[in-house]
């Protein structure tokens, strides 16, 4: 059930809602608006304050007729009948506005915003009179639209009228048959001042709608998810207690997994012996009636992830720390985890049946991290334990009881359920599967529901030993299928009231990914980085740096990075020697950069890679070359009229010296081609050693114009004798690219 709106109790007392504000905040009840939601003590504050000050009303009332009464002497009127209906927005606030509001009108003296109103009417009767006059044409399309609104006015719509987020006066007079000045004068009364082209939110329309008697309904704006997801706050008395969910975190080897396994164990033996338990991230026990969920994931990244997305689903902490090991580096990484996530920890001091144990040592540690152990006057409980021989298990489980008991755990579990996926993955056999923790309401099989992107209807709903659930209420977890997609581990699942809108929902988010996704994902490169820089989509330039030496590496970093001006910010974020690499094109993709390679090349599986990601690689032998092209690139004047085509690979297998043409490589051609015209270079260990032409391509002791893949040949290079067994030799061509 939802709280009185302030508007509603205004109603009821016969006020103004901001009358009643206004009450309110001499009252130091803090109310801002008309759809405000009022407490039951506050209701009670503001209708006594109304009580007391009924005489003073009855008193306004006499004023108001006193006012009407003179004004009608003033109009030389004795009769009520007699007053028409004012056309001018001036006239119609006489009438309905009692004294109050007319002097502190009167006192505004025409503000700005209450000008237009009057003069909007008045340009608008005038144009009336001069169409009406001079363009018959013109003067019956007027005239038509005037009956118009006479018949919607007789015809007050009976089926509530549906209004989106927002709506025009202008508008709301069309769907409500009420005239934009009937429509401005109530608002007037609510004080605010609103002109024909003025946009009402849909709590105002729907105050004005219900002064007329006019019932609306929202309709459901597609871009409106709060409203369809409908996920009101909960009363104080329909709050119940729900188990602790619990994470058990610590340093690599100090026992999570075992003390996870001797809970569970310790739990199926005293409830469901033989009970086959499955992984499905998470799962409940009962410890003498009551229950725990523990969440199966060790150490702090499952709520640390979570928690960076939003979602917190740990109440307590349990940290373990070996007997014999003491406080680790990812002890102190766990504390702080959970103290930023303000989880309560326990500790559970672990091997305690170990020989070297030293429970002393550990809470002396402890404190050194702001742990002040319980019996040390601290309040940090520590429960000695042996995860092996299942020692202080027990007692562990009752301090978790006992602190969640503290902690005052409670959930509404009569409302629809909202929950956190904790795994998720795909099925062969059953499709999407996710683990959920319910956190609030109660889940049924066959609810509809939104969890990240995606949407489902709960088809199964089985708990963590594969027993079907028909419901699963607060803090427990179950694993559900008959999801549309696997969705993330974090992602927040909530029931809706139908397939429609799930899907609604899910759609709308995936748009807003895509587009989000596809802003994050457009790679820079240096053909549109002018572009990108005018529309303020780049403000700076991420260049990774590939080289063959050291020392080019330092020297092409730097100059590259001196180019930097007001509007980019060129950065080199990585710089190595050697050949351009997949992981180089992975990073260049999640950094948005561009690769810049001098004097070397790129593996045939990073250029695939850098194919598919769409990162720009640059191939430069000189420096100058690069500083040009990206100088050029930034001031949008970079000129790609040639595009290097590779034409084919050929790996040096026998080195031949022959006193008439030098040294004569004996290669074979391991893809594409090699042409005796095309450019080729030398590529040694990734790097360029050089680059030319060929001086003479030999098949046995014919020249021959190219060689196929899987043919040997002779291959000599113009002024080049340095060739080695293992270099390759590739071909390429330098093709024109037609210009944008
Ligand atoms: N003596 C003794 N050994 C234990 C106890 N608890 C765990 N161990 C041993 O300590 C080792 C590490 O235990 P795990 O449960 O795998 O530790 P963990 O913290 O889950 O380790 P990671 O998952 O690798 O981080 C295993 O050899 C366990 O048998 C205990 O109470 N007493």
């Amino acid at each position: 059930m939802s709280k009185k709106r302030l508007y509603e109790l205004a109603k009821e007392l016969g006020v103004s809602s901001k009358e009643l504000i206004n009450k309110a905040k001499e009252a130091n009840i803090n109310i801002n608006n008309h759809m405000s939601n009022i407490e039951s003590h506050e209701e009670k504050a503001i209708r006594d304050l109304f009580t007391n000050n009924e005489k003073r009303a009855e008193n306004k009332t006499e004023n108001k007729e006193k006012v009407n009464i003179d004004y009608r002497r003033r109009n030389n009127q004795n009769s009520t009948e007699s007053l028409k209906p004012k056309e001018s927005v001036r006239d119609a606030i006489k009438d309905v506005i009692n004294e109050d509001f007319e002097s502190e009108f009167r006192s505004k003296k025409l503000t700005k915003k209450n000008k237009k109103i009057v003069s909007n009417k008045k340009n608008e009767d005038n144009a009336k009179k001069t169409y009406n006059k001079n363009d018959k044409k013109k003067g019956k399309q007027i005239n038509v639209q005037v009956n118009k609104d006479e018949n919607i006015q007789a015809n007050v719509p009976k089926k509530p009228i549906k209004i989106g987020s927002t709506i025009t006066v202008k508008d709301f007079s069309e769907k409500t048959g009420k005239t934009v000045a009937e429509i401005i004068k109530k608002l007037l009364l609510l004080g605010v001042v609103a002109t024909i082209n003025q946009e009402l939110d849909f709590d105002t329309a729907a105050l004005i709608a219900d002064e007329f008697g006019i019932k609306i309904e929202r309709a459901i704006d597609k871009d409106d998810e709060e409203l369809l997801l409908n996920d009101v706050e909960d009363k104080e008395e329909d709050l119940k207690p729900r188990p602790p969910v619990v994470t058990i975190m610590g340093h690599v080897d100090h026992g999570k997994t075992s003390l996870l396994d001797a809970i569970r164990q310790t739990n199926v033996i005293a409830t469901e012996a033989g009970g086959i338990t499955q992984h499905i991230g998470a799962y409940m026990v009962n410890v003498e009636g009551r229950k725990i969920a523990f969440l199966d994931t060790p150490g702090h990244e499952a709520f640390t992830a979570m928690r960076a997305r939003g979602a917190k689903v740990t109440d307590i902490a349990v940290l373990v720390v070996a007997a014999d090991d003491g406080v680790m580096p990812q002890t102190i990484e766990a504390i702080n985890h959970a103290k930023a996530a303000n989880v309560t920890i326990i500790v559970a001091i672990n091997k305690i049946d170990k020989a070297g144990a030293n429970p002393d040592r550990v809470k002396q540690e402890l404190t050194e991290h702001g742990l002040l152990p319980e019996d040390w006057g601290g309040d940090t409980i520590c429960v000695p334990v042996s995860a092996k021989k299942k020692i202080g298990i027990e007692n562990l489980l009752e301090m978790i009881l006992l602190v969640a008991e503290m902690q005052e755990l409670k959930a509404n579990p009569n409302r629809k359920a909202k929950g956190t996926v904790i795994e998720a993955k795909l099925d062969k056999n059953r499709g999407p599967v996710a683990t959920v923790l319910i956190q609030n309401g109660t889940l049924n099989a066959g609810d509809f529901f939104v969890v990240g992107n995606t949407h489902g209807k709960v088809r199964t709903m089985t708990d963590e030993k594969g027993k079907n659930l028909k419901k699963a209420g607060p803090s427990t977890p179950v694993e559900i299928t008959g999801l549309a997609e696997v969705p993330d581990a974090g992602d927040i699942l909530i029931v809706v009231d139908d397939e429609k809108v799930a899907k609604q929902i899910s759609d709308k988010r995936k748009e807003k990914y895509r587009q989000e996704h596809l802003q994050s994902g457009q790679k820079i490169s240096l053909d549109d980085l002018f572009s990108q820089i005018q529309s303020g989509k780049v403000k700076e330039l991420n260049l990774i740096v590939k080289a063959d030496v050291q020392g080019s590496v330092e020297a092409v970093k730097q100059s590259l990075e001196k180019l930097s001006n007001d509007e980019v910010k060129i950065k080199a974020i990585h710089g190595g020697v050697g050949a351009i690499t997949e992981t180089d094109v992975t990073f260049a993709s999640a950094s948005n950069a561009i690769i810049i390679g001098f004097n070397v090349r790129p593996q045939a599986s990073a250029m695939t890679l850098a194919e598919k990601e769409k990162v720009d690689i640059r191939l430069y032998r000189v420096i100058y070359d690069a500083i040009e092209d990206i100088q050029s690139a930034m001031k949008g004047m970079l000129e790609p009229e040639y595009k290097e085509v590779v034409l084919g690979h050929a790996e040096v297998r026998a080195i031949f010296k022959a006193s008439s043409i030098g040294t004569i490589a004996g290669s074979y051609v391991t893809d594409g081609k090699v042409n005796r015209n095309n450019d080729v270079r030398v590529i040694r260990d990734g790097v360029v050693i050089y680059e030319g032409k060929i001086s003479s391509l030999k098949r046995f002791k014919d020249d021959v114009k190219e060689v196929n893949t899987g043919f040997e040949c002779g291959i000599s290079l113009e002024k080049f004798n340095d060739i080695k067994e293992g270099d390759i030799i590739e071909c390429f061509t330098m093709e024109a690219i037609p210009r944008k």
